[in-house]
């Protein structure tokens, strides 16, 4: 039984419907030791019957039967087993992987073998030594002789011990020298038992085979045996091959990715810019969350609930409670004013730490020698403020108040307003009595701090004020209450149940302001903002994704040749497509490395530049941030490298291996 069988191979090529026959039933067969040469004239047919031999080509008629079994070649997968285990390709034109070293060109076959690492290595150092190349193992084939390359590819061909060898033209390109010698290799192959098939135009490179086939007009016109077949060895080496595994991918990917190392360098560059900017947005937004609560919370205990009398009955938003304490601190003082029950009912509450009481006056003057300032709001020291509101002095003790920065400043001017501290300055105001008719009110006090920034207020000692209203006959009942949670957690449902306490006539008594609720309005104008440099980050990042995607379409159609080469190979289509997937997950992982690097200089120096104005650490980065950053990366870069990898894969291997 014969090794190889070709029965009744036809073979048409179409141009616009119309059939072009070029092989017209071809019958051979071929043994193992045998150095076959196909003659023929030029277009008649004979690479299309290599391709049909080798596995490539499965549009045809006809059955190729290898060792007794058909080759079936409707199956795509089994073709790609039959050429990785049985067939090795040498090209008139080299075909060596321009990226990859040498011994690299070698070992890519050698991936898909069940050796070791080592054996590996070894059979390719091996076998190159015996083509003569065992000095040249890391050179690129760039820098090889053209009788060099070809020695290459057939070490190549050989590597993973297939049964077959096709030598499309392997001495069309070298001089007579390099064409000695390679006929030399490639009888030494037949020698060693194996089925060499070689397509020339020389009758004299085909009278060193064994036999001469004659193709002409898509017919075998002449078959002649010139010496007998060499004897088949009696136990061949057997190397098992397996399917490529996919580290061999990835090892090859990132090959290709440092061959290319500055242009790929500009196009990590140009995603970690993505990417950079989606980190600095995220990191910018927890900073900027961070310093607003932080400067709230340095201003106002978070846990303190601001109480004040409910006039109207009804649930109130935080903005009408304000307004309506303005309109009424003025107009009718008294209304506002809380009672003891009131109190009573808020010691109360569960976790209530303790319960303040409080004077909060609306119009006031202070005068400070020849100059006069008017405030508006004034309440007593209590619990809700922080001592870190006050920027220079201390809290108000007993006849002491507060003031603003800005107050100082209109009494004492710019350059002197810190030496208003310690000073006395006299406060007047206009209240009522019990009865409710107006009583003017006057005392001296004195300046014990200054408070500065957003919510910076002027506050008085509680016992101070009360003396001064009691001293007046004026009404000195609290008009508000500080009510302290224990547990920052309730703070939010204790408002609620202060909103929420009734009187007899069924109408709400109270109303409570926390910071809770503060933060909630200034959070969701951050979320916004936040929002929209996501929206500008994310936007970066397309343009990232696109320039991935140009990018691996632009690399498939460098590497076409490269494409046909490994299917030739015996790589699967899977196996394609993963070394474009994983080439462009390379790419966008490191280009997450390059963004968190840059990430860290630009938020190193923005916090540092801006530290001495703000005291906080404006760009704060969490590890969430950096692993969704990462993750993103990887995705993104996963997915923009999905088309181009399956327009790769795509490619029939033969256009592929004919591509420029
Ligand atoms: N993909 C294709 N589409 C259409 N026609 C094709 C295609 N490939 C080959 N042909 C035609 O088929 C014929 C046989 O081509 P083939 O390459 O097999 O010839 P060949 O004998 O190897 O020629 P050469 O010795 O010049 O390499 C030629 O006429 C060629 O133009």
């Amino acid at each position: 039984m014969a090794f190889l069988e070709l029965h009744d191979i036809r073979k048409a090529y179409y141009l616009d419907k119309e059939a072009f026959p070029v092989l017209k039933g071809i019958d051979l067969q071929f043994s193992r030791g045998e150095f076959v040469s196909i003659l023929g004239e030029s277009g008649g047919g004979k690479s299309t019957l290599m391709n049909i031999i080798g596995g490539l080509d499965r549009d045809f008629e006809g059955q190729v039967l290898v060792n007794g079994q058909v080759l079936d070649h409707a199956k795509e997968k089994q073709l790609d087993d039959y050429r990785r285990a049985m067939v090795g390709y040498i090209y008139q034109s080299y075909n060596l992987i321009s990226h990859l070293t040498v011994l690299d060109n070698v070992l890519i076959a050698l991936d898909m073998t069940t050796l070791s690492r080592e054996e590996r290595r070894a059979r390719a150092l091996k076998l190159l030594d015996q083509v003569g190349l065992s000095e040249q193992v890391h050179k690129h084939p760039n820098h090889l002789s053209g009788g060099q390359k070809q020695r290459v590819a057939i070490a190549r061909a050989l590597a993973s011990d297939p049964q077959i060898i096709i030598a499309d033209e392997p001495t069309g390109a070298l001089d007579s020298e390099n064409t000695q010698e390679v006929l030399a290799l490639l009888d030494n192959i037949a020698k060693d038992g194996k089925l060499v098939i070689a397509v020339t135009h020389s009758q004299e490179v085909a009278d060193h085979g064994t036999r001469i086939v004659h193709l002409a007009d898509g017919k075998i016109d002449g078959d002649q045996r010139l010496r007998p077949a060499y004897p088949i060895p009696a136990a061949p080496t057997v190397i098992k091959p397996k399917q490529l595994p996919a580290t061999a991918s990835y090892r090859m990917a990132f090959k290709h990715l440092m061959y290319n190392f500055w242009r790929n360098s500009l196009i990590m560059l140009g995603t970690a810019i993505g990417i950079f900017a989606v980190l600095l947005f995220s990191g910018l937004g927890n900073g900027i969350n961070g310093y607003i609560q932080d400067q709230i919370n340095s201003l106002t205990n978070p846990r303190s609930i601001t109480v004040l009398k409910n006039p109207t009955g009804k649930r109130l938003t935080q903005d009408q409670v304000q307004s309506a304490l303005m309109q009424n601190m003025a107009a009718d003082p008294q209304s506002m004013v809380l009672s003891n029950g009131d109190f009573n009912r808020l010691a109360k509450l569960a976790d209530g730490a303790s319960v303040e009481k409080g004077n909060m006056i609306g119009g006031y003057r202070l005068n400070y020698g020849k100059l006069q300032q008017s405030g508006t709001n004034m309440t007593t020291w209590n619990k809700s403020v922080t001592a870190s509101s006050i920027k220079h002095g201390h809290r108000p003790g007993n006849n002491e108040i507060v003031l603003t920065k800005q107050q100082a400043i209109q009494l004492a001017g710019p350059r002197s307003y810190r030496q208003l501290i310690g000073k006395q300055v006299k406060l007047s105001f206009n209240w009522v009595n019990k009865q409710g008719a107006p009583v003017a009110i006057e005392g001296t006090v004195r300046v014990a701090g200054l408070s500065e920034g957003a919510s910076a207020g002027t506050t008085i000692n509680y016992a101070t004020m009360q003396r001064l209203l009691r001293q007046h006959d004026a009404d000195a009942r609290p008009n508000f209450a500080v009510f302290v949670a224990k547990k920052l957690s309730t703070v939010e449902s204790t408002a609620n149940q202060i909103n929420n306490l009734r009187n007899g006539q069924n109408e709400r008594i109270l109303s409570a302001i926390t910071v809770g609720s503060v933060l909630k309005t200034v959070n969701t104008y951050v979320r916004l903002a936040s929002t929209i440099l996501a929206a500008i980050a994310g936007i970066s990042l397309l343009v990232s994704v696109l320039m991935i995607i140009v990018t691996m379409y632009m690399s498939v159609s460098e590497r076409t040749k490269e494409i046909g080469i490994l299917r030739a190979l015996g790589e699967r289509k899977k196996d394609i497509r993963r070394l474009f997937t994983s080439e462009s997950i390379f790419i966008g992982l490191f280009s997450a490395i390059l963004a968190l690097g840059i990430v860290a200089v630009v938020s190193l120096i923005l916090n540092h530049a801006l530290y001495g104005l703000i005291k906080y650490n404006i760009v704060q980065l969490t590890v969430g941030n950096v692993i969704f950053a990462v993750v993103v990366a990887v995705i993104i870069s996963f997915i923009a490298a999905l088309l181009p990898a399956r327009h790769a894969a795509k490619l029939n291997p033969i256009d592929a291996l004919a591509a420029d």
